[in-house]
């Protein structure tokens, strides 16, 4: 079995959470779009749903799958997000942002009654903070933007090299919104919640990737079938 057949495993056991008549809230990412993609298949076979979608590359996946979309302006209330990570804590805190799309996922996780995170096991972490950390930036000032996360981190407990996100030939990576990137190597984090706190502190800082008690649940694929992780009623394992 591989990292692919985990997360499609995930991706169709959360297609269960998704009732007729429901408002839901489309994640981005390689795992998301697995979802997506099975979604509409429901979605031909006559299931009745409103999506919101959360990047312009899932709106094309979306749009090119003939699903139904709408926005948050008008329909600013969802009943289930589903969305992908780049790591889970054993609190369902997250970190998000590996494909850029943060922002928009953490404005549309927020307007859900529920969020589920997708994801196959090798995402699960005792600390976040492996990955790097994706801090949306506005443009307009950044290196002074840059220099107060380096100084409010510090002082949160966290340490390690920030370096702009560049696309493959180097031009910077600019968010749907327009904004820059910077990934953060704080390495585990102690305290997510003190980050998350200080960052937000920062006037040039649009958004971070930390999600923190929004996810209500995850699906986790791995080698040993698939985990539904509740944040009220903790694990249960299935068989793949
Ligand atoms: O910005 C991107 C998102 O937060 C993704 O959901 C996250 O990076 C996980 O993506 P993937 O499922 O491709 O690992």
């Amino acid at each position: 079995m591989s990292v692919e057949s985990y997360k499609l495993a995930a991706a169709r056991r959360a297609l269960q959470f998704v009732e007729p008549g429901m408002r839901l809230g489309l994640g981005t990412g390689s795992t998301a779009s697995k979802f997506v993609e099975l979604l509409a298949g429901e979605v031909r076979a006559g299931l009745q749903v409103l999506c919101v979608p959360t990047s312009e590359e899932t709106q094309r996946l979306a749009e090119q799958h003939g699903i139904p979309l709408t926005t948050l302006c008008e329909t600013p209330l969802l009943d289930l997000t589903i969305d992908g990570a780049d790591e889970i804590d054993g609190e369902l805190r997250l970190i998000k942002g590996g494909g850029g799309a943060l922002l928009r996922e953490k404005i549309v996780a927020t307007a859900s009654d529920r969020m589920i995170v997708i994801a196959d096991s090798a995402k699960q972490v005792a600390k976040l903070g492996a990955f790097p950390l994706p801090v949306e930036v506005a443009r307009f000032g950044m290196t002074a933007t840059r220099n107060m996360i380096e100084m409010l981190a510090a002082d949160a407990g966290c340490h390690g090299e920030i370096t702009q996100r560049l696309l493959s030939d180097g031009a910077p990576f600019v968010t749907d919104g327009g904004n820059y990137i910077f990934d953060c190597a704080f390495g585990p984090m102690e305290d997510p919640e003190a980050l998350d706190e200080a960052l937000k502190f920062i006037p040039g800082v649009v958004e971070n990737g930390l999600f923190l008690g929004i996810a209500d649940a995850a699906i986790i694929g791995g080698p040993e079938g698939v985990a539904v992780i509740e944040a009220q009623y903790g694990e249960s394992q299935e068989a793949v």
